[in-house]
């Protein structure tokens, strides 16, 4: 599915959709190399999203959140899934990363896939209950503890990393340095949200989690560069362009009514 975009025919009289048949790496070369935001950078610009220009974290979250799910519908397509059923593990921690995985799991789910979700550190805002009732409400599983790597390989087709984001600081405390651990000896394949989690937001981990998949929201982040896996997609289309102007984040265009973008 990935080479379809590149393999649309291109004529003079259709110009218009021109952007639709541009893969995202095509694309982004045209322009200014994106720019990769700096921890306290992109925390700054998060706020303001909401103090300047109106957002709410709801709003943004589901944006962030479906881009999440569409990206994963198009590096892992129900077609080319393994396992018999099309079985996901979504991974959330206790922040706002943690919320886009469940906004991602409840849309996967309405795309054909079969999430069942971890969320050991629940906050107590009304937001994140509600996104675990809508989770519930559409018969999505939680568990109550991480199941070895071994059965993990077994059940699911992959691992949807939503533990932690640009917030991340220092080294992991308990329960998500034993849940990094078992990650880290999985084979499925594992799709990051925002940031490899358990890696530095600007230098990385050498020998952290190495996820086949990273959805940058809004920009990617410093780390990004290090990433070394199949399918790295940018995703919250939702960024003011007065907002992308004044932080020169020089983001490819998004191809028609795209939510996501393969770098
Ligand atoms: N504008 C955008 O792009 C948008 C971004 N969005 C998303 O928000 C994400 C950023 O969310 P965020 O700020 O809530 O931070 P995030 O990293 O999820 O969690 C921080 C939590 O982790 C914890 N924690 C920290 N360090 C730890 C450690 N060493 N070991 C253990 N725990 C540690 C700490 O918990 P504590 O234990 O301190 O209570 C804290 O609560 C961003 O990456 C993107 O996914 C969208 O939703 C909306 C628009
Ligand atoms: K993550």
């Amino acid at each position: 599915s990935l080479a379809q975009a590149g393999s649309c025919s291109v004529s003079a009289a259709a110009d218009r959709h021109r952007s639709h048949c541009l893969t995202g790496r095509a694309a982004s070369t045209m322009a200014h190399a994106v720019r990769h935001l700096g921890q306290e950078e992109a925390q700054k610009i998060d706020e303001e999203l909401f103090s300047e220009y109106g957002f709410s974290v709801d709003q943004l979250m589901e944006l962030a959140g479906l881009s999440c799910a569409t990206a994963v519908t198009r590096a892992y397509p129900l077609s080319s899934l393994v396992k018999a059923r099309p079985s996901l593990l979504v991974i959330c921690g206790p922040g706002n990363n943690g919320g886009d995985g469940l906004v991602c799991a409840r849309h996967l789910k309405l795309f054909g896939y079969e999430p069942t979700v971890l969320y050991p550190k629940r906050p107590s805002k009304p937001l994140f209950q509600g996104l675990t009732t809508q989770c519930e409400k559409m018969e999505i599983p939680f568990l109550t503890e991480m199941p070895e790597a071994e059965v993990i390989d077994e059940a699911y087709n992959l691992v949807i990393d939503a533990i932690f984001g640009f917030s991340f600081k220092g080294a992991v405390r308990e329960p998500f340095g034993s849940i990094l651990d078992v990650l880290k000896k999985t084979t499925v394949p594992v799709a990051s949200i925002d940031i490899p989690s358990g890696w530095d937001v600007e230098q990385g981990s050498a020998d952290g989690l190495q996820p086949d998949m990273l959805i940058s929201l809004t920009a990617p982040k410093k780390s990004a560069s290090l990433f070394r896996g199949r399918y790295h997609f940018l995703g919250g289309r939702f960024v003011p362009p007065a907002l992308e102007k004044k932080y020169q984040l020089h983001l490819p265009p998004y191809p028609g009514t795209d939510c996501v973008l393969q770098l």
